[in-house]
């Protein structure tokens, strides 16, 4: 549906050249939701706005829909942009326009009928659940609503892809549930590609099928959501991802000599239960749960525990060795701090 192929956006800055993005390629499948997450100037927006070329390329090639449009101007690019909707992070309202007015605005601009003007508004507000709000201006909305105008806005003329920069990033935890439930219900009831960037991992592990990070303007690793989650090749990744799997260590907590604090990850919701019955019996270690959560990523939950093994260096070393087959990933953490090995 969308391949960016080699994609160059230099910026002049003060004299110097600034490459905002570099030598990215991507490639989104047809009705995919597809994330691209990094650290702030990273490059994202700029790559986002390449693909409806609000930001043309230095170089490299756009192909939406199997079509060249990298060159399209004028009535041609004007013709692809109304398959490319948009929302922005600070919603782009008409403030002088009521939430009816704010969509209808988008159908007239593609010239669609009067007569139907009415009937697709209203569709739409239903869509996004504000059809009580059609009469109201967007200053008495709150920052969900308005977003919610917004997507009924970028849907008005049916596109095949729907770009979000930073759409969730103004709004509280519901209103942010609200929109990714809305996105997702979208994309399933008509399988229109979603392209979101953002850099809330949290948002990232609810919405996206796929993601893509990146770093000082370049694509570091792109994979299946869960793939990314569980197990990041590039650092900047395992960074962003440490924040959402991460498991605090109590703070009065002391280890003793023969003490160890492991943090285990494992796939599935209950995979523990019998490796860790398991170690108390068969090794001479006591085992105390400390903590323990669920993460579901794009729906598959990975379990987090972190526990504290008492025993003698050997024993405890075996129970380690054994846990470390059974489950996915163990790590050694400090008392009052995170990381240590990992194997
Ligand atoms: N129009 C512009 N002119 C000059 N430099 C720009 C322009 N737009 C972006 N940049 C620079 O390009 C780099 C990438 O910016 P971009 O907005 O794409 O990053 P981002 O990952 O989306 O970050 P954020 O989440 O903060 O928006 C930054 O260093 C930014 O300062």
């Amino acid at each position: 549906m969308i391949v960016l192929d080699n994609i160059n956006v230099v910026f002049k800055q003060k004299g110097r050249k600034l490459n905002a993005v570099e030598n990215a390629s991507l490639s989104i499948a047809k009705g995919e939701i597809f994330g691209i997450v990094g650290p702030s100037g990273a490059g994202k927006s700029t790559l986002v706005r390449v693909i409806n070329l609000l930001q043309p390329p230095a170089s490299g090639n756009v192909i939406v829909g199997g079509q060249n449009i990298t060159r399209f101007k004028g009535a041609e690019l004007r013709k692809v942009r109304l398959r490319i909707g948009m929302i922005f992070q600070h919603f782009n309202l008409i403030s002088g326009a009521t939430v009816y007015h704010n969509i209808a605005f988008a159908l007239k601009a593609n010239n669609c009928p009067k007569e139907k003007i009415h009937t697709r508004v209203t569709e739409l507000l239903a869509q996004v659940n504000l059809s009580d709000k059609a009469q109201v201006y967007p200053a008495n909305l709150s920052g969900g609503q308005k977003q919610r105008v917004a997507i009924a806005r970028a849907l008005a003329n049916d596109p095949e892809i729907l770009l979000c920069d930073e759409a969730t990033s103004a709004l509280d935890l519901e209103n942010t549930e609200e929109i990714i439930r809305i996105l997702r219900r979208i994309n399933r009831e008509n399988p229109i590609t979603i392209v979101f960037i953002t850099h809330e991992m949290d948002v990232a592990k609810k919405l996206f099928d796929r993601i893509a990070v990146m770093a000082e303007g370049k694509i570091v690793e792109t994979g299946d959501t869960y793939q990314v989650f569980t197990e990041p090749q590039h650092p900047m990744t395992r960074s962003l991802v440490e924040r959402v799997l991460n498991i605090e260590v109590p703070e009065n907590l002391v280890t003793g000599p023969d003490e160890v604090l492991l943090k285990i990850t494992y796939t599935g919701e209950r995979a523990y239960d019998p490796v860790i019955s398991r170690v108390s019996k068969d090794f001479d270690v006591l085992v105390d749960i400390l903590h323990g959560k669920i993460e579901y990523i794009h729906g598959k939950p990975l379990g987090i525990l972190l526990i504290k093994l008492s025993g003698t260096p050997e024993e405890t070393a075996k129970a380690k060795a054994y846990i470390a087959g059974q489950v996915f990933k163990i790590e050694e953490l400090a008392a009052h701090g995170h990381g240590g090995a990992s194997r």
